[in-house]
């Protein structure tokens, strides 16, 4: 048994890596930490009563070492570069859910998140948690840099067709759309009930921090340069993600011939279907699964691409890569 931690038992992503981490055949949780709440964990969480009987604590990075092996940290960019280098000095394993440890250049870090990196000579050694393609690196390390929802997304759709030059590397359009439950559970005035029901927009149209994430790990894993155009948009779904991407052909193939590409990128992946219809939210809805498929317009490339946010998009990925980090079959309480 591996003996997990969670940091910010209080959210969305802790309380789905809980349930997963339920029915894991072989990791026992032993602490969830928050700032400011005692409770059970079955009053914050009312679906886990049964399944934990632990509460939440405060507890420091000594006390989580008495405790635990691996520590899976849920807590927001900014507060999450301070809580980790504690915990990897006193020896533990540490699956970052924040995006702290993505961005290996601190000044694109300070850029885009508007705060300087406190602990930016980690950068270079964390592991961007992405197993479809870091699966090798993922394995043998001690820091994770679990992906972001919209990014997880994008990359995977994408990675096949630029890495073998299909398509061009620049000029690419992702049009995504997420569910609320995308923006975490502490409140904010945007994701106020009122506010995006029955409502729909783009925001952070050409400055979402999630670009430059995008564009380091296609140009990384494909040795091009990656340029995109990214805009998010606020949809009034609880949760999901769809993606909606145009690219402009590099060579001549059709659509099958794309998606047999696509098929044999991810032959070994079993979290990823490549489908013929057009996936939905709903497919992959409560699941690791991430669907995409590819139609040919006049043209362009597009690929349609859904997963869901909280868990292909953030805590299911954290336990595959706690999987492969520790051994475990790679779909352990996943499928
Ligand atoms: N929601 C999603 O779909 C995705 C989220 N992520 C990332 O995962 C992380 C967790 O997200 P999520 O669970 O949705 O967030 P939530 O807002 O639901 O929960 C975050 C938790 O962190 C704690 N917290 C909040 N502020 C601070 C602070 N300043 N210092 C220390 N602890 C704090 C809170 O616990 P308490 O107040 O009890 O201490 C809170 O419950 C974030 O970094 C997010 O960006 C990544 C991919 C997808
Ligand atoms: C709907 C919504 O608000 N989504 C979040 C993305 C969530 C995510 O993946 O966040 P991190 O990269 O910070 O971990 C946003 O756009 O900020």
């Amino acid at each position: 048994m591996t003996r997990v931690a969670i940091l910010g038992g209080t959210g969305y992503t802790a309380l789905e890596l809980l349930k997963i981490l339920a029915r894991h055949s072989s990791a026992k949780v032993t602490a969830i930490t928050s700032r400011t709440e005692t409770s059970p964990i079955r009053e914050i969480h009312p679906s886990l009563a049964g399944r934990f009987d632990l509460s939440l604590e405060n507890l420091s990075p000594q006390q989580l070492k008495e405790r635990a092996d691996v520590v899976f940290c849920c807590l927001p960019h900014v507060a999450s570069m301070e809580a980790v280098p504690g915990l990897l000095e006193v020896g533990l394993k540490v699956i970052d859910l924040s995006a702290d440890y993505r961005l290996k250049d601190p000044e694109v870090y300070a850029k885009w998140y508007g705060h300087a990196h406190t602990d930016a000579g980690r950068l270079s050694s964390a592991v961007y948690g992405l197993p479809e393609l870091y699966r090798d690196r993922i394995r043998g390390t001690n820091l994770i840099a679990n992906p972001g929802c919209y990014t997880s997304t994008s990359i995977l759709a994408l990675a096949p067709l630029i890495q073998q030059g299909l398509v061009e590397p620049t000029g690419i359009i992702i049009d995504a759309k997420s569910g609320v439950s995308g923006a975490g559970r502490t409140p904010k005035q945007n994701i106020l009930f009122a506010e995006c029901n029955e409502s729909f927009g783009a925001y952070s149209v050409g400055n979402h921090r999630h670009q430059p994430e995008i564009e380091q790990i296609l140009s990384e894993s494909s040795g091009r340069n990656v340029d995109v155009i990214f805009t998010p948009h606020l949809t009034p779904m609880d949760r999901g993600i769809e993606a909606t991407i145009y690219a402009v052909p590099k060579a001549k193939a059709t659509q099958q011939e794309l998606l047999e590409v696509c098929r044999a990128f991810y032959q070994n992946s079993p979290f990823v279907r490549v489908v013929d219809r057009i996936p939905t939210t709903k497919d992959s809805a409560y699941t690791n699964f991430f669907d995409m498929t590819i139609r040919i317009v006049k043209d362009r490339v597009v690929i349609l691409a859904c997963l869901d946010n909280l868990i292909k998009g953030a805590s299911g990925v954290a336990i595959q890569n706690f999987n492969l980090m520790y051994g475990y079959a790679e779909t352990d309480g996943l499928l």
